[in-house]
């Protein structure tokens, strides 16, 4: 490591921190990610996901994996520089993106993943703080949880940051595949916009249910086997019939909003695909140019209004209005009061902690959690039209009746008396999917923020 002059700690995630440094041999600048775990032979490093994913990949909207090195059984990836995440640009931001930006950012962000699902990849932890920018380009970061089409279901191990984790993930599907990222995709276009996370779910029963307030509760001729994948773990939809997009994102384009609302359709084969995407009207002023005849320089969306000149492979139709037209129930107003408006401070606390629990999941969560309670049986199996008022009280009841005095004199969450869940096998059996809501009153813990800088 000493050809790089280690410049500062630019951030820190689950599996290691990332450096800014200067190469001292060709001047250029570098971000250099210290694994946390020690390797002890390079075989060990060689097979590592985010390796064997990364070395395959060569794409301008693809972060660029320059060396791999180990050195005194620390091992570290070089990477080509990026000046900040998205994540980074929205927190410092008082006024919403323009389109224009939206636009531009994701058309990048699309070709990267056509690029990627193509390959045979899927990334399956797109968040902003994986979505790389430096000036007007973006780059798809963080391949340490990227998983081979091909490879072998059930994927039972941790997937994906809570607030972006598509529901065939949350509902514990053993097969998915490159739709939860246009899932992902769709929160953080709509999070670009709005500059609020779009499901912010605290705890996954939580996470569903948020999806369900937004899009509404899914039937049948939506998402049958989302009805399926519930029933087989015992798990109640909360009745609610959601609300148009467009309300949650005033000014932005109904093209913009269609987009999303297809992004995020609870059926992964009703997601368009990546290429699908970059044909969406949203992006008709873009350019798309095939990486065989692109300079070195990323492709960026431009402006002039040309067609999309990618060729449809399954003729998807993008109508004019939302597929989910729902009246406004009275979740619509509220949103302000839902988490989703809660502060940058609130959004550390929640994704630092379920890195956290996702660490510690194996061992002792599901130990010391109650299962969870459908939802159905509590406060919200209730029609639509009282669920906002009578929540609050339920909730209250509901929480504290699951609640019991631990270590300090602190309010613990106490096991239900719910069957366990049904399914066997991988840590999902200990999903917090089962935890009731009382898990949200407890206090959040302290963690400093992942993301430096
Ligand atoms: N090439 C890069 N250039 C600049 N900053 C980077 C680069 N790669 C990562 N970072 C910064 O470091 C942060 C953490 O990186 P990364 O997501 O790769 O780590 P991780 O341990 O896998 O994190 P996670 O907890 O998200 O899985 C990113 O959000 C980003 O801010």
């Amino acid at each position: 490591m000493e050809r790089f002059t280690i410049i500062k700690e630019v951030g820190n995630g689950t599996f290691g921190s990332v450096w800014r440094a200067l190469s001292k041999q060709s001047g250029e600048v570098v971000a250099i990610k210290k694994m946390k775990k020690k390797y002890y032979s390079w075989e060990e490093c060689i097979n590592l996901r985010e390796v064997k994913s990364l070395r395959k990949m060569n794409h301008s909207n693809v972060v660029k994996l320059k060396e791999v090195i180990r050195e005194n059984d620390v091992l570290y990836f070089v990477f080509e520089y990026m000046e900040c995440n998205l994540y980074q640009l929205m927190k410092d931001r008082r006024k919403p993106f323009s389109e224009v930006e939206v636009r531009n950012w994701c058309f990048q962000v699309f070709q990267g993943l056509t690029y990627i699902h193509q390959r045979g990849y899927f990334h399956r932890d797109l968040k902003p703080e994986n979505l790389l920018a430096s000036k007007e380009t973006i780059k798809i970061a963080d391949f340490g949880l990227a998983r081979e089409i091909n490879s072998q279901p059930p994927f039972t191990e941790y997937v994906s940051t809570r607030w972006y984790r598509a529901p065939e993930v949350l509902l514990q599907s053993p097969v998915y595949g490159p739709p939860v990222d246009m899932w992902a995709m769709g929160a953080i276009m709509a999070e670009l916009f709005t500059l609020r996370p779009l499901f912010p779910g605290s705890s996954e029963a939580d996470e569903i249910y948020k999806i369900c307030c937004v899009i509404g509760s899914p039937t049948k001729t939506e998402w049958s086997q989302g009805l399926e994948l519930a029933s087989a773990i015992n798990y109640q939809y909360p009745q609610v019939s959601g609300v148009h997009l467009s309300t949650l994102m005033p000014g932005v384009s109904q093209d913009a909003v269609n987009l999303i609302s297809s992004l995020c359709s609870w059926d992964p084969c009703k997601r368009p695909t990546a290429m699908e995407a970059l044909q969406h009207p949203f992006f008709q002023s873009c350019f798309y140019i095939p990486p065989s005849l692109r300079p070195n320089k990323p492709a960026l969306a431009k402006t002039p209004p040309v067609g999309p000149n990618l060729e449809s492979k399954s003729g998807r139709k993008y109508p004019g209005r939302l597929s989910n037209p729902k009246p406004l129930n009275s979740f619509s107003t509220p949103v302000k009061s839902q988490a989703s408006l809660s502060s940058g401070v609130q959004r550390k606390l929640e994704l630092n902690n379920q890195h956290v629990a996702n660490d510690k999941k194996q061992k002792s969560d599901a130990k010391q959690l109650p299962k969870y309670r459908p939802p159905g049986l509590n406060s919200l199996n209730k029609s639509p039209g009282n669920l906002g008022k009578s929540r609050g009280v339920a909730d209250a009841t509901e929480k504290l009746g699951n609640m019991t005095l631990g270590p300090g004199g602190k309010l613990l969450a106490k096991r239900s008396s719910m069957p366990p869940p049904m399914k066997a096998g991988g840590w999902h059996q200990q999903s917090d999917l089962f935890v009731g809501r009382s898990q949200e009153v407890l206090p959040a813990r302290s963690y400093v923020r992942k993301v430096a800088g």
